[in-house]
This record gives C-alpha cells, sequence and structure tokens, in this order.
C-alpha cells in the first residue's frame, strides 16, 4: 500500500548518452568529480556517481518492494490511466514502452541487490554527502533532488509539505504525532514548522526506515527533547503513548502510513482520549491511493469537522492527490 512506489521523476532523467564517457572512469574519479554541482543547475551531476552502479537506476528504481504493498507494475498502471493525455505522451516518452519500464519492480529489487544498498540508504548517502548539516531545509531540498532525479522515495514532498507546514504554522500545536516516519523527511519538515518548546513523537514499525530516520532527524539538528522517534507499528504504540511516553494529549497528528490503517488508528486515538479539544488531524493520499472507509468516517461521525486539500502526488504532478484535514470536536 506504498503510495506509488513506481511513478517517475518529473523532470527528465539524465540523457544516457551522455553518459558513456562517465561511465568508463574509474569510479573513484567519478565521485570525486560532482561535488560542485549545487545551485548551478548541475544537481544530477552531483549524483553521477550513481549511474555507473547502476545505469538503470532512475528508471528502474521506483518500487517494487513487496514489504511495502503495491507492486511498482499495479501502481503504474493506475498512474497511466490517470494521467491526461499530455502527462499519458509524456509517461510513454520516459518509461512506456521500454524493457526497463515493464520490468520495474525485478529491477528495483535488481538494484538492491546489486548494490548491497536499501533504497532508503542510498537516498540517506546522497543526504549525507550534500546536505547542510543542521539546515533542515536543505536537508529537505536535497531529499527532494534526489527524489526527483533519481529513485522516488514516499515522503510527503514538497508540494503537500506546503499545506502541512503552513497548517502546522497556523495551529502552533504542543504536541504532534506523525503515523509513519519513513526516512524523517515529514519529520523534520515538521520539526522546522513546530513553536519552541513543542513536542514531536514519530512513529516507525520498520527499524530499517527507523535508523536511517532518526539518522536524518539528528543531523538536521533535533535532539531527543524536541523529536521522539517510537520503533513500533501505530497500534501497539497508541495504547501506550499515555502510559510509556508521557503523551496526555495530541493537537496535531499527520497521518502518512498505510491508508488502511487510517481509520483504525483514527479510532484508537479517539478510544484512548488522546486528541485534544479541536485537534488537528491531518491524513495524506486521502485522493490517491486514497482511504474511502476513513473519509466516510470523518465525514459522517459527527466529530469533525473535514475537508481536502487538492495538491499532486509527492514528486508528480500528473497525479491528483490530497491531503484531508479534520478539525476534532467530539460530537459537540
Ligand atoms: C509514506 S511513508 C511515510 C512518509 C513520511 N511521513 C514522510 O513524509 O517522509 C509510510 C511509512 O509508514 C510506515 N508504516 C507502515 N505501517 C505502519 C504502522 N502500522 N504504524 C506506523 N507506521 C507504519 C511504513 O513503514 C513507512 O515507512
Amino acid at each position: 500500500e506504498e503510495k506509488n512506489t513506481a511513478l517517475h521523476p518529473t523532470s527528465s532523467p539524465p540523457s544516457r548518452k551522455a553518459a558513456p564517457s562517465r561511465e568508463k572512469e574509474p569510479i573513484s574519479e567519478q565521485r570525486a568529480a560532482p561535488t560542485s554541482g549545487w545551485g548551478e543547475g548541475r544537481e544530477w551531476d552531483a549524483c553521477a556517481w550513481e549511474r555507473p552502479v547502476l545505469p538503470v537506476l532512475p528508471a528502474a528504481l521506483g518500487g517494487g518492494n513487496k514489504r511495502e504493498g503495491i507492486k511498482a507494475r499495479g501502481v503504474r498502471g493506475s498512474s497511466r490511466a490517470r494521467l491526461g493525455t499530455r502527462g499519458h505522451t509524456e509517461h510513454n516518452q520516459r518509461w512506456g514502452t521500454t524493457p526497463a519500464a515493464r520490468n520495474l519492480p525485478q529491477l528495483s529489487r535488481f538494484g538492491d541487490r546489486l548494490s548491497g544498498v536499501p533504497r532508503e540508504q542510498r537516498a540517506f548517502q546522497y543526504v549525507l554527502t550534500h546536505a547542510i548539516p543542521g539546515d533542515p531545509h536543505h536537508i529537505l531540498h536535497t531529499f527532494d533532488q534526489w527524489s526527483y532525479r533519481c529513485e522516488h522515495l514516499s515522503c510527503v514532498g514538497p508540494l503537500k509539505g506546503k499545506i502541512v507546514e503552513r497548517l502546522l504554522c497556523e495551529r502552533a500545536p504542543r504536541t504532534v504525532l506523525e503515523l509513519g516516519t519513513y526516512c524523517g523527511y515529514g519529520t523534520v519538515l515538521m520539526a522546522a514548522a513546530m513553536p519552541a518548546g513543542a513536542h514531536l513523537y514519530t512513529v516507525e514499525p520498520n527499524p530499517r526506515h527507523a535508523s536511517v530516520a532518526e539518522k536524518v532527524i539528528r543531523l538536521a539538528g533535533f535532539d531527543e527533547q524536541k523529536v521522539e522517534l517510537i520503533v513500533g507499528p501505530s497500534e501497539e504504540v497508541i495504547p501506550q503513548l499515555r502510559a510509556r511516553h508521557g503523551l496526555h494529549n495530541v493537537d496535531f497528528v499527520f497521518m502518512d502510513h498505510w491508508k488502511r490503517c487510517y481509520l483504525r488508528d483514527l479510532k484508537l486515538l479517539e478510544e484512548h482520549g488522546l486528541l485534544a479539544d479541536r485537534a488537528t488531524v491531518l491524513a495524506d493520499n486521502v485522493v490517491f491511493p486514497g482511504a474511502p472507509h476513513f473519509l466516510q468516517y470523518a465525514k459522517t461521525c459527527g466529530k469533525y469537522r473535514c475537508r481536502v486539500h487538492r495538491a499532486s502526488l509527492e514528486y508528480c504532478r500528473a497525479i491528483p492527490d490530497g491531503i484531508a484535514e479534520l478539525c476534532y470536536t467530539g460530537g459537540r
């Protein structure tokens, strides 16, 4: 159920015609070359050293991670169905009929095996070498560059990130809960926008993702006083938030884990009395891939005021998506 693991970046991938001269160079030289890339419109060069390792990386490694739900081929099919004429043509031109596109899931796994490094770890290595430590926005920007130009990551992304950031600034919450940390993109984005003294709890069951996120969060300069990463599934963590983590109630929730868990976890938060009066609950991807049961409940149960902020899917402007905003009124 991971959101769109197979969708391609919006900007063109680097031309493979341009690559041969570099590809013949020893890898050590290629790694040394790119560091001047930032701010000069040469961001792809900054990660050019990835190409010789896997020449088909940008096209091939969009997803296909079995553990994370929808297989790349299935998502690709849906995305093509939803694209307009222009998007469809672009899609075909880029990936549509190439053997690499037809074999996305296999190639993705092949990429992980060949490099011996999971996708999220590759992204982190890029961030570590190119982002400015202690500068959350530069770290987010570096993730964006990686995701647009190299491999798709299912972070909230810059467009929907702006919506989250704006709502968070408006609400100025004291306590924030994120469900689904992944690489820590959303965590860093929210931690940077929170008022001083606010505390963010973020929940991630996958230890591999949690390990990357922990490093990203600390790289951005947020300590445990500000951001607490809890490793475990939301259904186990939510009931323990009060007793184990001292969270009395939460002012702002960002749901961005598996979509089928949204409704269950919203009800869990209600049952455990964890939603503060007028708490804001944001839920990502309610348009694509969608969370219809969650939306139906939020609109009809009488406990929330609900609206959807329309945007597009992270790193893919052709696919409509949206963030639901719920305001908890508790039925009053
Ligand atoms: C779409 S990603 C989260 C993206 C992140 N919020 C961001 O903006 O960078 C979804 C994440 O939810 C995690 N996840 C899946 N099931 C979960 C659960 N039951 N509780 C918490 N997280 C879960 C997955 O492991 C994955 O890392």
